[in-house]
């Protein structure tokens, strides 16, 4: 892969089976986060092509999306609601409820409780500390059906407690079927999650 002029990511062969997790190591600048962007779609190679899921990468057609659930970079919450109303739309849209036989408010009440957000859960947010805003797009990413979940360094401006909770999050969504791509730097990540692994090196310049 091609930035301007500079080559940044050789050539990546890469199998990871359904169901399974890769976690994406290496050094600052290394590529991990150009890598997910090429599999996720919103950067295309200069050469060569990538499919996931089967389509290719850049696929916009609403049911590939659906398929993907991508946390790189920020997270577009709305300012105006709240973080029991990213939950409530989030259960709503994807039917979550319906899904789980219960209803959506209270998979909404679970889902504060088991990711410890229910302190906050009535705070906006620009309200969030940067650790609670990280577990809020951690939380709305896992949690969003999908068969391949994309997370560019889960432990963000965690601590260890929510360090912790992240790697379950992940955990469980890889029980519940996803497969995972998870680009870290956190050894505990990469200890709990790497069915397989892939340690990326910085291009020579
Ligand atoms: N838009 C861009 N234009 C030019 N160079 C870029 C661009 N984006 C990234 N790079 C370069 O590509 C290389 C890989 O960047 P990338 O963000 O993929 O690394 P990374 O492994 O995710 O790093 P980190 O661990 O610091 O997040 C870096 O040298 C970076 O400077």
């Amino acid at each position: 892969m091609v930035h301007g002029t500079v080559q940044v990511l050789g050539p990546v062969t890469v199998t990871v089976p359904t169901g399974t997790s890769l976690v994406v190591a290496g050094t600052n600048g290394s590529g991990k986060s150009t890598l997910l962007a090429l599999v996720a779609g919103t950067l295309l190679p200069r050469t060569g092509s990538v499919e996931t899921l089967g389509r290719p990468a850049h696929e916009t057609r609403v049911t590939a999306r659906e398929r993907l659930s991508v946390l790189t970079g920020g997270f577009g919450a709305y300012r105006e609601l709240t973080v029991r109303d990213h939950f409530r739309l989030m259960s709503a849209g994807w039917r979550l409820g319906a899904q789980a036989g219960t209803s959506d408010d209270a998979v909404v009440g679970d889902l504060l409780d088991r990711t410890e957000l229910a302190s906050v859960g009535d705070q906006l947010p620009h309200e969030l500390s940067s650790g609670e805003s990280q577990m809020l797009s951690l939380v709305s990413a896992c949690f969003r059906p999908s068969d391949l979940l994309l997370v560019d360094e889960p432990e963000q401006r965690l601590d260890a407690r929510w360090r912790a909770q992240a790697v379950e999050l992940l955990r469980d969504a890889r029980t519940s079927g996803r497969t995972l791509v998870v680009a870290t730097h956190d050894p505990t990540f990469r200890e709990a999650l790497a069915d397989v692994e892939l340690v990326l090196e910085p291009r020579a310049r």
